[in-house]
């Protein structure tokens, strides 16, 4: 069986809850979240990320979530709630999708990082080059 983008956006929005800033802030400052920039190193450079988030491109997204490959990430643990974002919301749809059929229980989507800046939030800048 085939699939498409269209059918694999339905999919990802339908198991990862779109949040808005306001409710990302909320559960930061709960604590034990751990917030996943997955757009582009060129990307994040530009813009600053997230205040704590970590970036983690979408393409390394699956080995830095698992403790079983040589890349993974200590910040990414199945206890934690998880927020990505991206550009505009299609690549964290995908990536939390993905994270959630690793047994990623809490997984939500930020959408876009615009969204997240215009709302005046902190912002951490300049980014260092990595993955
Ligand atoms: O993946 S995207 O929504 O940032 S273009």
């Amino acid at each position: 069986m085939t699939t498409n983008v269209k059918q694999m956006m339905e999919a990802a929005n339908a198991a990862v809850p779109r949040i808005t800033p306001a409710q990302a802030k909320e559960m930061i400052a709960k604590g034990s979240t751990l917030v996943v920039d997955v757009r582009d190193a060129p990307e994040v450079e530009k813009s600053g990320k997230v205040a704590g988030a970590i970036h983690v491109s979408r393409g390394m997204l699956e080995f830095r979530a698992d403790p079983e490959t040589p890349y993974h990430d200590k910040n990414f643990a199945k206890d934690k709630t998880v927020i990505l974002y991206c550009a505009s919301g299609g690549r964290s749809a995908l990536g939390g999708k993905v994270l959630k059929d690793m047994g990623y229980p809490n997984v939500y989507n930020l959408g876009a990082f615009k969204d997240w800046a215009e709302s005046g939030e902190a912002i951490d800048k300049p980014i260092e080059p990595d993955m």
